[in-house]
């Protein structure tokens, strides 16, 4: 059977509960958001497939035809089985989500040291809302480096990302 692309790209969302991988998602594939928070009981196993040429934070995203996403459990009880689908993942970028509340104590620091953490793995990074939806279809055209999974799961940093 023919494919229905001619390009796919593989995105998976990790991070803690609650930082908002499920809501970004949504936003991005269906243009939707709900302030109803049901946590991911499990990798979720169905792939939302959409397409997006408009979307650029991926390079050669041009050519691209197809996003497949998988949302993950951020629950730590899941963090085995969430990082067995690392494998496949390609490239990654580090997204602060929920930017529309200020209400965080300490968030100048915490930005001060995402943004080192980025630098210092050499990831994109980008603050994102999905509620507003800033920044959820920004971005820019350039490469994406390759992702350090192991080093940057060995920080709890509370962010989500998309890899
Ligand atoms: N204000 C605001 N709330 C948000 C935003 N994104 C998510 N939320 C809320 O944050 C809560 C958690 O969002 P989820 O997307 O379910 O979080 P998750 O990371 O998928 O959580 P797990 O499934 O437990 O891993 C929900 O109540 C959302 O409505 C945002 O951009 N702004």
């Amino acid at each position: 059977m023919a494919k229905a692309y001619d390009h796919l790209f593989k995105l998976l969302l990790i991070g803690d509960s609650g930082v908002g991988k499920t809501c970004l998602i949504i936003r991005f594939a269906e243009d939707n958001f709900n302030s109803t928070y049901i946590s991911t009981i499990a990798p979720t196993p169905s792939v939302a497939k959409a397409k997006f040429p408009s979307w650029r934070l991926l390079a050669s995203v041009s050519l691209c035809e197809n996003f497949c996403f998988r949302d993950t459990a951020g629950q730590e009880r899941f963090k085995t089985i969430t990082t067995a689908y690392y494998r496949g993942a390609m490239g990654i970028i580090l997204v602060y989500d929920i930017t529309d509340e200020k209400s965080f104590e300490n968030i100048q620091n915490w930005m001060k040291s995402i943004k080192e953490l980025a630098r210092e793995h050499g990831i994109r990074f980008f603050e994102t809302s999905a509620k507003s939806s800033m920044n959820v279809d920004e971005g820019n055209n350039s490469k994406p480096s390759s992702p350090d999974l192991k080093s940057s799961d060995k920080k709890n940093t509370n962010k989500c990302s998309l890899g």
